[in-house]
C-alpha cells in the first residue's frame, strides 16, 4: 500500500485549471521532491494533499484511505511554508506548543514535548526567545518542530531553503534528512533547486505546467531525462545531431551502435561523459570556468560547441586546441521530428 496514492487530479482556481491530471504514488518513509519552475503549479498539489484546497476531478489516498471526505486536521499531514507562518506574538516554545495545546495535550506534558522537540533541531536555549528576533534558519527550525509537533506522517516543506545562506541551508538540509529517518516521515518538498532535489530525494517529480512530465529515482532522471526539457533543467547538455540506420548512429563525431528504429535522433551527452585529452586535436577552448573542485570548459569544433567537464589536473589554456573522448554509452537519444518542405 502507498502511504500516498494520487490518480488523475485536477484542481481549479479562480476557474482556471492549474493541476491538469496528476498521478503519483509515493511509499512510507520516502523523500521526494517536486520539481519545476515558479508557477508550475507545485505548492497548489501540496495544499491539495492537505486538504487545503478542493480536487475539481480525480483521487488523493492516503494510507488507502479516500482522502476526499477527510478535514486537513486528520490526514497526518503538515506543510511548512515557505514563509514559514510562524506565530509573532509568541515566543519559539509557545509557537512549537501550540500544536500540541490544539491537540489537547495537558500544560506539563506540551513543555516537555516542546523542549524535547526543540532540543531535536537544536533549539534549546532559545526557548523564551520572541520569533522575530531570530535568524532566518533559526526560524526554520523553529517551524520545522512545530510541524513534526503533529506528529504527521507526511510532511509537506515548500520551498524550504529559498532565504537561506548557502552555510546554512546545508546544516538545514542535514536536519530535514535527519528528522525525515529519524522519524521515519513520508516528505514531499517542494522544490525549483534541482540540485536540492537531487541531493535530498529518492525520487523526483518534474513539474510543468500543473503536469508531471517524469516521476522516477533521482539518479534516473538526471541520468535518463524523459526530454531535452528536463535534461536541459538538470544542469549542462551537450546535443549531438545524426541519424539511426541499420543499428548506427551517425554524426558529426563519428559513428556507433544504437539499437533503435531508424530515423533521425539527438543524443544527450552530460559534459561529465566528455574527457579533455590534452594532445593536439580538432577542438578548440573558448573558455575555462574554475568552480573549486573541477572546470566547466567551453569547447568549439566545426561549428557546434561542447560542454565538457575537467579535473583541476588538466592544463587548460583558452585558444588550445585540444582532443575529446566521448562515452558515447551514456548518451540518451531523443527523436526528431522531420519538419516536411512544402
Ligand atoms: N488562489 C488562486 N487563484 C487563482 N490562481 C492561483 C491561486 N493560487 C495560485 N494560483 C495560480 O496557480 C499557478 C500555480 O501556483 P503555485 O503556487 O501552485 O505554483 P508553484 O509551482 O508552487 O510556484 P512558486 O514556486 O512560485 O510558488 C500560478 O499561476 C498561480 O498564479
Amino acid at each position: 500500500m502507498h502511504e500516498l496514492f494520487i490518480r488523475n487530479l485536477h484542481v481549479r482556481l479562480s476557474g482556471k485549471e492549474i493541476l491538469k491530471g496528476i498521478d503519483l504514488n509515493i511509499r512510507k518513509g520516502e523523500f521526494i521532491s517536486l520539481l519545476g519552475p515558479s508557477g508550475c503549479g507545485k505548492t497548489t498539489l501540496i495544499k491539495t494533499i492537505a486538504g487545503l484546497l478542493p480536487i475539481d476531478y480525480g483521487e488523493i489516498f492516503i494510507r488507502g484511505q479516500n482522502a476526499q471526505p477527510l478535514a486537513p486536521e486528520k490526514r497526518g499531514t503538515v506543510i511548512v511554508f515557505q514563509d514559514l507562518r510562524l506565530f509573532p506574538n509568541l515566543n519559539v516554545v509557545e509557537n512549537v506548543e501550540f500544536g500540541l495545546r490544539v491537540r489537547g495535550i495537558s500544560k506539563s506534558l506540551r513543555r516537555q514535548k516542546a523542549m524535547s522537540l526543540l532540543e531535536r533541531v537544536e533549539m534549546i536555549g532559545f526557548e523564551k526567545r520572541r520569533v522575530n528576533a531570530l535568524s532566518g534558519g533559526q526560524k526554520q527550525r523553529v517551524a520545522l518542530a512545530r510541524a513534526i509537533a503533529a506528529e504527521p506522517s507526511i510532511l509537506l516543506l515548500d520551498e524550504p531553503f529559498t532565504s537561506l545562506d548557502v552555510l546554512t541551508k546545508e546544516k538545514m538540509i542535514e536536519l530535514v534528512l535527519r528528522l525525515h529517518q529519524e522519524l521515519t516521515m513520508t516528505t514531499v518538498m517542494v522544490t525549483h533547486d534541482q540540485r536540492d532535489a537531487l541531493l535530498m530525494s529518492a525520487r523526483i517529480a518534474v513539474m510543468s505546467d500543473g503536469q508531471i512530465l517524469q516521476y522516477d529515482f533521482a539518479k534516473r532522471v538526471y541520468e535518463a531525462p524523459a526530454s531535452p526539457y528536463i535534461a536541459d533543467y538538470f544542469g549542462k547538455t551537450n546535443y549531438l545531431e545524426g541519424t539511426v540506420a541499420g543499428g548506427m548512429f551517425r554524426s558529426m563525431l563519428g559513428e556507433f551502435p544504437a539499437s533503435l528504429p531508424d530515423g533521425p535522433y539527438r543524443m544527450m551527452l552530460r559534459p561529465n561523459h566528455l574527457r579533455i585529452l590534452t594532445k593536439p586535436g580538432d577542438f578548440q577552448i573558448l573558455a575555462v570556468s574554475f568552480l573549486g573542485d573541477w572546470y566547466n570548459v567551453l569547447l568549439r569544433y566545426q561549428d557546434q560547441d561542447f560542454w565538457v567537464t575537467a579535473g583541476p589536473e588538466v592544463e587548460l589554456t583558452v585558444g588550445d586546441l585540444v582532443n575529446l573522448e566521448i562515452d558515447f554509452s551514456k548518451g540518451v537519444f531523443y527523436k526528431r521530428e522531420i519538419k516536411n518542405a512544402i
